[in-house]
């Protein structure tokens, strides 16, 4: 893979850049896996960065992931519109047409946007639109004009990510649970780790999954989640002990709605850059069994986001 570059754009200061020369996981995914959380930045000079932006980032491109996901084994990837893009869905959707039908999309749009646009991104792979509740990432849009998205792109068979912090559900539940399509949550509703797992914030998570068979969650980002690691660097495959009981708490408890991803190029991190290769060795700790691994990476996956290829 080749390296991080910025282009006319000056990153964030204390950016950090993702990993260069990740290592092979020793965990060999099984055939037809997906990586289900991924993004592409950039890059700068032919996608800007929107000005409404809370980072710039180093730039990501459609090239430097698809390298990746050869590398690491994966077939396919979902690419998530990142909120350093705003409501320009360009750079994702490039990416999306390059790829050969091997990813799909996970757009943002306004209540502005336009059927017409609805069915170009459609065509085009996007499958689902992001609202993100994370308040150092985005400024606050109006719940009214999220729930008239929703009820847009529903009648596509689009589904909503939703990307919040635990400490907020008990606000967003209402407008959660009223959403009208399938929900998936990003990196698992970052539960605080460092609260007890049968603690009353992780049992609210599990309630809003088991009580809405609608909800599916990503059980990614360890990386961003694990406060006493250890790091996903230096060989270390059995990194972030810290996050697994709560990731495979998941994984056993809705074995058919779970997805699990990079979250390449790790946007925003501050301690360290994973290697990735390191993180695909993370996933057998929390899904242990061959069965668990297949819904996890391929089943579930496949069935959101090409149900057309008719796999289970
Ligand atoms: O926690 C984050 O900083 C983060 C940011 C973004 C984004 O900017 O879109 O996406 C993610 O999945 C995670």
């Amino acid at each position: 893979m080749s390296k991080p570059t910025s282009g006319n754009f000056t990153k964030t200061p204390g950016w950090l850049d993702w990993y260069a020369g990740p290592s092979k996981p020793r965990f060999q995914l099984p055939p037809n896996a997906v990586d289900a959380h991924c993004h592409v930045f950039g890059p700068g000079e032919h996608f800007p960065y929107a000005p409404e932006r809370k980072y710039t980032p180093c730039d990501a491109s459609w090239q430097q992931l698809f390298a990746l996901r050869d590398h690491l084994g994966f077939s396919k990837n979902v690419i998530v519109q990142a909120t350093c893009h705003g409501a320009d869905n360009s750079a994702m959707v490039d990416a999306l047409q390059r790829s050969k039908g091997k990813a799909r999309g996970v757009a943002t749009v306004k209540r502005t946007v336009t059927d017409q646009q609805l069915q170009e991104m459609n065509a085009a792979g996007v499958r689902g639109v992001r609202f993100n509740f994370v308040k150092r990432l985005v400024d606050f849009t109006p719940r009214d004009e999220l729930m008239e998205i929703a009820a847009r792109i529903a009648p596509l068979g689009w589904h909503v990510v939703i990307y919040f912090e635990a400490v907020d559900l008990p606000e967003l539940w209402d407008f959660f649970t009223a959403l009208p399509t399938t929900v998936v949550v990003d990196h698992m509703g970052r539960p605080d780790v460092a609260k007890p797992i049968d603690g009353p914030e992780f049992a609210l998570f599990l309630k809003f999954m088991r009580e809405h068979p609608n909800v599916w969650s990503k059980v990614s980002c360890p990386e961003r989640l694990s406060v006493s690691g250890p790091r996903a660097l230096d060989g270390e495959r059995n990194a972030y002990r810290d996050v697994v009981p709560f990731a495979r708490k998941v994984v056993e408890s809705f074995p058919d709605r779970v997805l699990w991803g990079t979250d390449w190029p790790h946007p925003n991190l501050k301690d360290h850059m994973p290697d990735d290769g390191l993180l695909v060795d993370f996933i057998p700790h929390i899904a242990t069994t061959p069965e668990l691994q297949r819904k996890l990476l391929v089943d579930n996956p496949n069935r959101l986001y090409w149900p057309e290829e008719g796999r289970a």
